[in-house]
């Protein structure tokens, strides 16, 4: 008895120290990973080799994938030794799966591992995948299909995006053709203000597009979406397609109709297009408008429908106006246009929404004078008191003085207008709207400095106002 008394501290002496030996060196880790290896053994496995080039030494699509694949797995951050590469961006480090180098993964409960190999007839790389033959039935086929899906959601996440806009250079017969360079807006669905809920579903409605592919196919339909953004000038409809491809990651197809040559060549455009992408035309109203122009509204239309005919990958179309009213209804019908999105004017939450993002201020004495004024109805875009506070952003007083001013030039030229010619002017004028007298163009540009307004002005639709901007994102 006084002996096991004695012996229990050297137990627990000696049973302490072998934990500490254990935890401070790998020797759990190599006796697990030998385990493994003998479980390993007693099975039988079948290799699938994943050649980096095929024989007409073209570069497989396969191979860059399942490397897009394994590069992301963390089990590449535990492996023994890998390569390591800077990214993209400056403070990017990149994991990549070194010559000679094992990985494992699991998929549906059943262990696989990838080898990257140096094929024998030289600098080209071979990808080997070991997997159990119990195991090769159950999950070879899904997991391939994981693999590719997984491959196709990472590069589209790193993926740059391109603005491509069709070019009109006969003399080098480029006609239709896409040019593209970076696509940089800032615009984001956060730096819009607009009404919340709004923002909120139209986000919803492109995220459950995006995971609708089966939906579609099963229905019969091809997997595109279209919206319309109508609104006033500066009311914010490009950024806002500028904020949706950001938000989707798609590449943007931005149409200007004008140097489309004929129907069929807007067809080829679209034909030109790749999946994953947003096609907008920007001021269709506009186009529509034009006595002569290339493009027939038939063709318009079989340009919408277009899509329909000919690409059944995911696509986008948005086609922005000032006004919806004078456009032909077969444009507009469901269909051709799934989504309407207003844009108005501002309101006073909106206002103040800018006045926090452009001047930092959040209260201020002259907002209850600017309440007032919003409530009697006169409003600006949001791209002109944005300018305004831009270019008073030192002085948040003057700011805010310069945008009373700017409203009651505003409204006064709309009473005026309305007392002279009996009746306020909606539709139809050349520079109805806000602005459709000359002097309060002038005035306006004056006070501040506003040189690119006026010429694409049109007027106010007769809805404005339905979807107010509650001026938080
Ligand atoms: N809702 C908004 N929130 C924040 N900024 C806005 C908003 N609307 C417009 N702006 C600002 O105003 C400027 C012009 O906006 P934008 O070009 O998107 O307007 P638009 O509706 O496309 O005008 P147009 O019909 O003349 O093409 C942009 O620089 C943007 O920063
Ligand atoms: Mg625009």
């Amino acid at each position: 008895m006084v002996n096991i008394m004695i012996l229990i501290p050297f137990l627990l002496v000696g049973l302490f120290l072998i934990l500490r030996f254990l935890f401070k060196t790998s020797l759990l880790l190599i006796l697990l990973k030998k385990f493994q290896c003998l479980e390993d053994w007693l099975h039988v496995h079948q290799l699938y080799r994943v050649p980096q080039f095929n024989h007409l030494f073209q570069e497989n699509e396969l191979y860059v994938k399942v490397s897009t694949y394994l590069n992301s797995l963390p089990s590449l951050e535990d492996s023994d030794f890998t390569n390591l590469f800077t990214g993209s961006k400056s403070n990017d480090i990149l994991l990549h799966l070194d010559t000679d180098q094992t990985i494992r993964d699991v998929f549906l409960g059943a262990r696989v591992s990838w080898t990257l190999e140096k094929s024998e007839n030289g600098g080209a790389r071979v990808l080997v995948l070991r997997i159990r033959k119990n195991d090769k039935r159950r999950i070879l086929r899904p997991y391939l299909q994981h693999i590719l899906s997984v491959a196709g959601d990472i590069s589209q996440r790193k993926k740059e995006i391109k603005l491509r806009m069709n070019v009109d250079s006969p003399s080098s017969g480029e006609n239709g053709r896409w040019r593209s360079v970076p696509f940089n807006h800032p615009a984001s669905f956060d730096t819009l203000v607009m009404d919340v809920d709004l923002k909120n579903k139209v986000k919803a409605d492109l995220e459950m597009f995006l995971k609708s592919k089966q939906f579609y196919q099963r229905l019969g339909r091809v997997w595109k979406r279209s919206y319309l953004l109508y609104g006033p000038s500066g009311t914010g409809k490009s950024s806002f397609v500028a904020a949706m491809a950001r938000f989707l990651n798609f590449d943007v197809y931005d149409i200007d109709l004008s140097k489309v040559s004929d129907d069929s060549d807007l067809k080829m455009l679209v034909l030109q297009s790749t999946s994953k992408s947003m096609i907008v035309v920007e001021d269709l109203d506009r186009f529509l408008m034009e006595k002569s122009k290339n493009v027939s509204l038939r063709g318009i239309l079989n340009f919408m429908d277009g899509i329909i005919s000919c690409c059944g990958e995911e696509r986008v179309m948005v086609f922005t106006m000032n006004s919806k009213d004078e456009v032909d209804e077969a444009l507009l019908r469901p269909g051709r246009i799934d989504v309407h999105i207003q844009f108005p004017l501002c309101d006073f939450p909106c206002f103040k929404h800018l006045a926090n993002n452009y001047l930092g201020v959040k209260e201020h004495k002259l907002f209850p004078q600017l309440e007032e004024i919003f409530q009697g109805g006169a409003s600006l875009s949001p791209a002109e008191i944005g300018e305004i506070m831009i270019s008073n952003r030192s002085s948040p007083t003057r700011a805010l003085k310069s945008v009373i001013s700017a409203m009651q030039t505003n409204a006064g030229a709309k009473s005026r207008r309305v007392s002279g010619d009996g009746a306020e002017e909606i539709g139809g004028g050349e520079q109805g709207g806000l602005f459709s007298r000359e002097h309060s163009v002038r005035d306006f540009r004056k006070l501040y400095g506003l040189l690119k307004m006026g010429s694409r002005r049109k007027d106010e639709p007769l809805d404005l106002g339905s979807a107010d901007k509650d001026g938080s994102n």
